[in-house]
C-alpha cells in the first residue's frame, strides 16, 4: 500500500508521462492559496491546479464565467509562493483564449505569474491554439466533457458523452488535442467507460473528475475534500469527515487515489 510523503524534487510533464507509462496514479488538487499549496507539497500531491472554480469556491459567484485574468494571476502567485515542488497549472478564464492571439497574450501572463502549464476548456476547435502555445514553450492541459465555462450552452452541470454520438465526438476531440501536442487532459463528468477508452487511446496523461477510476490521475476541489461546499457534486467526497483534520483529509484523498480505492461506484457515472 502507498503512503504519501513530501515531494523530493520538482514534478515535470516528463514525470507525469513516466507515471502514466508505469501505471502509477498521480494526485491533483484544485486549490487557491499559499498554505494549502504548501500542504499539498508536504503530502506529495504531484500537480496543483489553480482552478477558475475559485470564482465559485472563494469569490461567491454562481459560475466560473465572471473570473478575470487579474484574479487568476493573484491566486497563481499565491500558490507559487507556497509550493516549489508540485507542477502548477493555471486555468485560463472564460473567453481569454477565444483566438490563438488572445491565448498567447493571456497564457504568457499566467506563466509569468508562476504557473508551469495553462489549462483551456474545449475540443477540436482548440487544436490550433494548443499547437501555437506548445510550439512556443507553454505546456497545455486540455479539458473535455463537462466544461463549466460552457454551462449556459450545455444547459447545466450535467454528465457528458452518455450517448454513442457525443461519446464519439469527445473521443475525436481528445485525439485531435493529443495530436496537436497537448500535455495533459482533464476529463470531467463523463461515463467511466468513455474515460477509460480515451485514456487508453491518447499519449498524454488523463486526469479525471467524475470520470471513474481508470484515468491516469484524479483531481478534486479542495473545498469539496474539506466539506466546505453547500451542494457538492455527486462525484466529490468529503475526506475530512473520516480523517478528522485537514492534513489527514488531504493524505486520505492521496492514499485512496494511489491505492485505487477512490473513486468508488458511488462517485462514478456509468
Ligand atoms: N466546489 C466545486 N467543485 C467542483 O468540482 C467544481 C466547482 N466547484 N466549480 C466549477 C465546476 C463546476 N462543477 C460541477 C458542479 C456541479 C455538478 C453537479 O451538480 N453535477 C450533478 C450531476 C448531474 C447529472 O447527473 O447529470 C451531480 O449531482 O453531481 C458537477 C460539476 C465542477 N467544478
Ligand atoms: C475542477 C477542475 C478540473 C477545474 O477546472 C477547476 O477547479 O476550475
Ligand atoms: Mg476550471
Amino acid at each position: 500500500m502507498y503512503a504519501p510523503t513530501e515531494l523530493e524534487k520538482p514534478v515535470t510533464v516528463q514525470t507525469l508521462r513516466k507515471m502514466k507509462a508505469d501505471g502509477e496514479k498521480f494526485i491533483t488538487v484544485a486549490l487557491y492559496d499559499a498554505p494549502m499549496a504548501a500542504m499539498a507539497q508536504r503530502t506529495g500531491v504531484e500537480a496543483v491546479l489553480v482552478g477558475d472554480s475559485l470564482g465559485m469556491t472563494v469569490l461567491g459567484y454562481d459560475s466560473t464565467i465572471p473570473v478575470t485574468m487579474e484574479q487568476m494571476i493573484y491566486h497563481v502567485e499565491a500558490v507559487a509562493r507556497g509550493n516549489k515542488k508540485s507542477l502548477i497549472m493555471g486555468d485560463m478564464p472564460f473567453m481569454t483564449y477565444a483566438t490563438p492571439e488572445q491565448a498567447l497574450t493571456n497564457a504568457t501572463r499566467i506563466m509569468q505569474a508562476g504557473a508551469h502549464m495553462v489549462k483551456i476548456e474545449g475540443g477540436a476547435w482548440l487544436a490550433e491554439t494548443v499547437k501555437i502555445l506548445t510550439d512556443r514553450g507553454i505546456p497545455v492541459c486540455a479539458h473535455l466533457g463537462l466544461t463549466p465555462q460552457s454551462v449556459h450552452k450545455l444547459g447545466g452541470y450535467r454528465v457528458q458523452g452518455r450517448d454513442e454520438g457525443s461519446a464519439g465526438e469527445i473521443l475525436d476531440d481528445a485525439a485531435q488535442l493529443d495530436q496537436a501536442g497537448a500535455d495533459l487532459l482533464v476529463l470531467e463528468c463523463v461515463p467511466a467507460s468513455l474515460a477509460r477508452r480515451i485514456t487508453d487511446s491518447v499519449s498524454m496523461p488523463t486526469i479525471g473528475i467524475g470520470a471513474g477510476r481508470d484515468t491516469d490521475a484524479q483531481v478534486l476541489v479542495i473545498n469539496d475534500i474539506l466539506g466546505l461546499t453547500e451542494q457538492p457534486p455527486k462525484f466529490s467526497k468529503n475526506f475530512l469527515q473520516e480523517a478528522g483534520n485537514i492534513p489527514g483529509a488531504l493524505r486520505k484523498y492521496a492514499e485512496d487515489v494511489k491505492n485505487g480505492v477512490f473513486p468508488d461506484d458511488e462517485h462514478t457515472f456509468r
